[in-house]
């Protein structure tokens, strides 16, 4: 933590107050607790500002603070600490519906899991939580024979999924209904709670929140959930072409050296993760490792607050460590005993998708060998104000034997805010 005085800065500090508790996880962070007044020094990105707090000085996240003196009521935003309004606006175009309907791994999977378990799905009672168009009701009243689908759409797109419904002779079957589906009143219990609601890193966006409510609401004892299980698989890897793109540019750019720039550069692009990231196999340094695993039946909201997981990878080539890349698989078990289990994997050696993989990168690369252990953990913590948000951190140690020494580099926790 740096104890340096706090300079007079000619623009006086903007003082700002805690909405909660942050607890710094890097030398260069700034912890803090509710109702502390920051002085905000300098708005350095959009997510980190340098501030200070009684004579100390460090990164503090942006997300958590509120300008002093503005009340609640101001700072309408903050009324709405699930951006509802955003979120469901942006469901409510087509936009995002044409990128998930255009991804056809996903939705083939879906289509999948409904044409492999038709028969068990005869006399059912389903519900599509977060149907969007409706295709995955679609899929249920056209390939199977369920006694009712109701499909639960919380936008604006729920008008023109009534029409869609119709449109493909599906009314008998499914019922469309307005609504967040953890406050709606459905007429009965389902057999089977279906629903697409995986985020960047499987989390982000939080709507894995509204399913749990969900099936503790709706989904009858011994009912099915679909996914069954999920899991965040996580890989050391190279990121060369992404590392030379945004930091080894400013080395010579037109026969000038821009290398002052590197810290900012590091701090204003690999402090966040790149989320449209698609990862070459030949990137992996070694076999991925799933480090965090969600029981469909069993995790509990609370249990989404902070999730941990740990990780030793064994280094399978000599090569540049940038960073790790994350993905996810989720499983749909089958209605029948001893049925296949169908898997949606997002992975650097399936289909892409159009989740694409999630890189973060480390502060600075690091050579690696054959044989290099690279353990440690992860820890995925909810963000306490914005709930469809959250911080990734990864903390590892490499053990390496190279040159007959044994090198153990402890490195900085690395913290992502997505
Ligand atoms: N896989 C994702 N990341 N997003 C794809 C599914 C998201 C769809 O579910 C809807 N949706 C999200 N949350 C809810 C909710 N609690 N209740 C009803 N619809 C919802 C949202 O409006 C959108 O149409």
């Amino acid at each position: 933590m740096q104890t340096e005085k706090v300079e007079e800065e000619e623009d006086a500090p903007e003082e700002y107050v805690a909405l909660c508790d942050f607890t710094a996880s890097g030398s260069e962070q700034l912890s803090f607790i509710t109702g502390d007044k920051l002085l905000v020094h300098n708005k350095s990105s959009a997510d980190w500002w340098w501030a200070e707090l009684q004579g100390v000085i460090g990164y503090v996240p942006a997300s958590y603070l509120r300008l002093d003196g503005a009340e609640e009521g101001d700072d309408t935003s903050l009324e709405d600490p699930w951006q509802d309004d955003e979120y469901f606006g942006s469901y409510g175009t087509l936009r995002l519906h044409l990128e998930m309907l255009s991804d056809r791994s996903r939705t083939e999977t879906y289509r999948q899991v409904i044409v492999s378990n038709s028969a068990s799905l005869r006399d059912k009672v389903v519900m599509d939580l977060g149907c969007g168009t409706g295709i995955i009701s679609m899929f249920c009243a056209q390939l199977a024979k369920p006694s009712m689908v109701y499909a639960v759409e919380a936008s604006s797109m729920v008008e023109h999924t009534r029409q869609l419904v119709k449109q493909n002779g599906c009314e008998e079957v499914v019922t469309v209904l307005q609504g967040r589906a953890e406050e709606l009143e459905l007429p009965e219990q389902v057999d089977i709670l279906v629903s697409e609601w995986m985020g960047n890193c499987l989390l982000f966006e939080f709507m894995v929140e509204s399913v749990l409510l969900a099936r503790d609401r709706w989904l009858r004892d011994g009912g099915v959930m679909w996914p069954s299980s999920a899991a965040l698989a996580l890989v050391p890897c190279q990121a060369d072409n992404y590392y030379t793109e945004k930091m080894a540019f400013w080395e010579r750019p037109y026969g000038l050296d821009f290398t002052p720039l590197q810290p900012l550069a590091q701090q204003e692009f690999f402090t966040k993760p790149k989320f449209s990231h698609l990862i070459d196999p030949e990137d992996c340094l070694s076999a991925p490792c799933d480090v965090i695993c969600l029981n469909m039946y069993t995790v509990q909201v609370r249990d989404l607050e902070e999730m941990k997981g740990e990780f030793q990878f064994c280094v399978e080539k000599p090569g540049i460590f940038h960073g790790f890349t994350a993905w996810f698989t989720v499983q749909f078990e089958s209605l029948e005993m001893g049925g296949a289990t169908v898997e949606l994997n997002t992975g650097p050696n399936s289909d892409p998708t159009h989740w694409k993989q999630t890189l973060f990168m480390l502060d600075r690369p690091i050579q690696v060998y054959t044989g290099d252990s690279i353990h440690g953990n992860i820890v995925l913590r909810r963000n306490p104000v914005w709930r469809r948000h959250m911080t990734v951190m990864l903390h590892w140690n490499i053990n390496s034997n190279t040159d007959d020494c044994q090198a153990n580099i402890s490195l900085n926790i690395h913290i992502h805010k997505c």
